[in-house]
């Protein structure tokens, strides 16, 4: 059982040498920190000996609470704590934290399954979480035991979909290969975005997510069988090479050719790849390529001829984003995905499920600035009020709650519908509204940062401290606008879909 003090025994530590405080009901002795103190030894001078609760809470986020448990000597003797710090798994009470069917909504979409898969996921991220966020600020590479451990758990398998890719796979919760649906792995994405900083995630999953299922649904069988397993247990890292420094969204524009050599046995590769998520870090790169009648796609295998360099972009180093370039690449043929000058055909098959995955992550991210706001506008206080009490405070609050609900409400629609379509029916139905759903989700975050960022001031500008997941979204909710089809491209997409089924005897 921890120590218990009076609060009068706490205020006769109140020397430098001897500097006990008060957050809560818990009793920190900082006599050894108050030199290490990142903010100084003058603030929590001043406090020693006393009550540092609201100080405390007004600069600090509680997990420092956390991460610095090893000062914390014991609680105030007879006093119930007014705060509570979330256990591992724990779902949030604060209102629009968690989405409707997560906090005592009813729902059409989930069983109990999805709310025990929701705990141990949030459980898994919640080990990572630390490590995540230090890659975020040092810049650094996902480290391969950082991938094992994903892969282990499951996680990087239950990242991309259902399918026959998850036979053997450990899904947390104990959920079946031929149970796990689109609604599973929608709580993985969303799990994902709370917890892991957008770049970095790239760097995690990024380029996984688009480029495993151009294997496993286009490789021949031994070469998926002697790869698949490796990637989606974390052991092997794969990226998706597609764009090149003159054609974006223009996938029919590439320029990197595969040549097939004399005795048919090989590719010979030359070209370039620009904007390569994970790229870094790739063992394998799933490469669009121009063959003699068209687009073809190869599995191309790090090795002799092929090099890769950081390309600085603003959301993170550790999303691995690579300038590829291929000097006359040997690939054999077996490496072919598809059918030769049909690439297109790999390279459209998985944009709804890509599109996808960033509008689960999105609706996340959009959710979680929610949840930030809301308790940093609760507990800050400026000209003797708390922000919430600040009527222009609550209108931007209104502004990004019903933007975040309405956006995930269509996107559980989609995600149903996934879930009842079979392949063909979601590629003639769905291409369209998922574009759509792309264009709303990144408007809906360019909105929501900006509001979040008003509402956090300088700390929604500073890389750590209260305002850190406000910085990073304003930071990289742009990649999502960008990437897998930009928020124009996206947009006329979504009209010129619809228009395909406008009724030729329809007239105003
Ligand atoms: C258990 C006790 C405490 C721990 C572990 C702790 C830890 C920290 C840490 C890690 C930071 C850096 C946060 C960041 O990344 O921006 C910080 C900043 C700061 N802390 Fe503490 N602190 C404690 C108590 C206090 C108290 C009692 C005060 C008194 C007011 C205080 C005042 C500050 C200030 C002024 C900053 C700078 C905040 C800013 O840059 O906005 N701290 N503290």
């Amino acid at each position: 059982m921890s120590k218990t003090f009076t609060r009068e025994e706490v205020a006769r530590h109140a020397s430098e040498n001897d500097l006990w405080v008060i957050i809560d009901t818990d009793v920190y002795d900082l006599s050894n920190f108050v030199d290490l103190h990142p903010g100084g030894a003058f603030p929590i001078l001043e406090l020693a000996g006393k009550d540092a609760t609201t100080d405390f809470y007004g600069l600090h986020r509680q997990e420092v609470l956390v991460k610095y448990k090893r000062y914390k000597i014991g609680s105030i003797a007879g006093e119930k704590a007014q705060f509570s710090i979330p256990q591992p798994g724990e779902l949030s009470k604060v209102p629009y934290a968690e989405s409707s069917a997560f906090s005592g909504f009813k729902s059409p979409y989930y069983k109990e399954s999805h709310f025990q898969f929701r705990t141990e996921v949030r459980k898994i991220m919640a080990e990572l979480a630390e490590e995540f966020r230090e890659l975020d600020q040092t810049d650094g590479k996902p480290s391969d035991e950082l991938m094992q451990k994903l892969g282990e758990t499951g996680l990087l398998a239950c990242n991309v979909g259902p399918g026959p890719h998850l036979k053997g796979i450990n899904i947390p919760a104990g959920v079946k290969p031929e149970e796990f649906d689109y609604f599973h792995e929608m709580i993985v994405h969303e799990e994902f975005a709370r917890v892991v900083p957008r770049g970095v995630d790239d760097g995690v999953i990024g380029g996984f997510v688009i480029a495993i299922p151009t294997v496993l649904n286009f490789a021949k069988p031994h070469i998926r069988e002697k790869h698949a397993r490796d990637i989606l247990l974390g052991k092997k890292r794969i990226c998706l090479a597609i764009t090149e420094p003159y054609t974006g969204s223009d996938v029919s524009r590439i320029r990197t050719t595969a040549k097939l050599s004399a005795d048919g046995s090989h590719y010979i590769v030359n070209g370039v790849k620009k904007w390569i998520t994970s790229g870094r870090y790739a063992q394998f790169f799933s490469t669009a390529v121009r063959t003699d009648k068209g687009l073809s796609m190869l599995l191309i295998e790090r090795g002799e001829g092929v090099e890769t360099k950081a390309i600085r972009t603003s959301y993170s180093p550790s999303a691995g984003t690579a300038y590829v370039t291929f000097d006359n690449v040997k690939v054999p043929v077996e490496n072919l995905l598809g059918v030769e000058n049909q690439g297109f055909k790999v390279v459209l098959s998985n944009f709804n499920h890509e599109r996808l995955v960033m509008l689960m992550g999105a609706s996340a991210a959009g959710r979680l600035a929610v949840e930030e706001c809301l308790k940093w506008a609760n507990q800050r206080k400026v000209f003797g009020k708390r922000l919430i009490d600040q009527p222009v405070i609550r209108n931007k609050l209104a502004n990004m709650i019903s933007q975040v609900e309405a956006f995930h409400n269509w996107l559980e629609n989609l995600t149903f519908q996934m879930n009842h379509m079979n392949y063909a029916e979601q590629s003639e139905k769905l291409a369209g509204p998922i574009a759509l759903a792309k264009y709303q989700a990144t408007r809906m975050l360019h909105n929501v940062s900006d509001d979040a960022c008003q509402i956090f001031g300088g700390r929604g500008i500073t890389k750590t401290g209260m305002g850190r997941y406000v910085e990073m979204m304003q930071r990289t909710y742009k990649f999502s606008a960008i990437l897998g089809g930009s928020e124009e491209i996206m947009a006329d997409l979504g009209v010129r879909q619809a228009m395909k089924h406008f009724p030729k005897e329809a007239r105003l």
